[in-house]
């Protein structure tokens, strides 16, 4: 379950009431999702999705909303947050920020083919291209500062291989983050945790990209190298599914052509990537937040997944 904090009818028609949707006709909780509450709210004007920030601050919020609406308007079929009279699109319900956003249309498409794949990659470059013109700064909070910080925390809980392993890769990740062909990467507003489940789809068409909560200004490069590692990966044993990824790769670059410095970069990315949801899995899974908190998601899948990123390195 994902509903951390309990939102009464009451609440929810005050909030509809501000924000001038009509009545309330259904508010439902929604099961899935480990970082925040959410309901289905349906009411006189449509359908929306009412979230309940449990841990990202109000000081933080505006980034991913206004992100969102920017996307919205440039036709990216991303959550639309909806505004008061004020033009206000973050909100206080039950004491907690909250937003209300379109709710899109579709389902996860959690055994993607090579024409999934080729829609994400098509969807992530029209959203790079598009989110390049958003002018709000904020840095991937669960970029390569908070492995740093991280890391030493979550090493005391691991075994001796796994540990050195993450030693070494954050080592190698700090080096590569140091080097004139990083800082040359292209970079603007990214997804940063576009997996599969992430994304809307019906049939073969892509209806929706959602959860930008990890949103933050990093490499494109970084953003393509998280979806390969999670659509593109046969995922009992994290090893790299070559048709998918060059499905994913040649519709990104119809829309945006690859960089040299991306494409010799791409291997290191792809153990990047790997590295941040070790990190953030092994965060979870010793240090779990108090109450509610479901099952973490198995730290080990990622540890995996780098070791073939590392042993495999996928060439352009
Ligand atoms: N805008 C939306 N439209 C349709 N469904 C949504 C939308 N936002 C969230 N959902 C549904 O809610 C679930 C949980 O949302 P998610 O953003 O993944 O939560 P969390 O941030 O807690 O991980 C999703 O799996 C999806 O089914
Ligand atoms: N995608 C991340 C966890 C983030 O969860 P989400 O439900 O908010 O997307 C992972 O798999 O570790």
């Amino acid at each position: 379950m994902a509903v951390f904090t309990e939102v009464s009818t009451k609440e929810a028609r005050e909030l509809l009431r501000r924000l001038q949707l009509g009545k309330l006709l259904e508010l439902r909780g929604i099961e899935g999702g480990i970082e925040n509450t959410n309901y289905f709210v349906t009411c006189e004007q449509g359908e929306y999705v009412l979230t309940l920030f449990e841990r990202l601050t109000a000081e933080q919020l505006p980034f991913y909303l206004h992100l969102m609406k920017h996307l919205a308007h440039a036709g990216i079929p991303v959550p639309d947050p909806q505004a008061d009279k004020h033009g206000e699109i973050l909100h206080q319900v039950c004491g907690k920020p909250a937003a209300l956003a379109t709710k899109l249309r579709g389902k996860s498409q959690l055994s993607p083919q090579e024409a999934h794949c080729a829609a994400v990659g098509t969807m992530l470059a029209r959203m790079h291209l598009a989110a390049s013109g958003y002018e709000r700064q904020q840095p991937n909070l669960r970029g390569l500062p908070w492995w740093n910080e991280t890391v030493p925390v979550v090493l005391p809980h691991i075994g001796a291989e796994p540990a050195a392993l993450l030693q070494s890769e954050l080592a190698y990740q700090n080096h590569v983050a140091a080097s004139s062909a990083y800082a040359a990467l292209p970079r603007g507003p990214i997804h940063a945790d576009l997996f599969r489940d992430n994304v809307m789809f019906e049939g073969e068409e892509l209806t929706g990209l959602f959860d930008f909560y990890f949103a933050g200004v990093d490499t494109f490069l970084f953003d393509l190298a998280v979806c390969l590692n999670d659509w593109c990966i046969d995922l009992p044993t994290g090893a790299h599914a070559a048709p998918r990824a060059q499905a994913m790769i040649d519709a990104y670059q119809a829309v945006r052509p690859l960089t040299a410095h991306e494409r010799a970069l791409l291997p290191a990315m792809l153990r990047a990537g790997a590295l941040r949801f070790w990190i953030s899995r092994l965060w979870d899974f010793y240090l779990p937040r108090e109450a509610a908190m479901l099952k973490p998601h198995d730290p080990t899948h990622f540890e995996r997944v780098l070791r073939q990123r590392a042993a495999h390195p996928v060439t352009l």
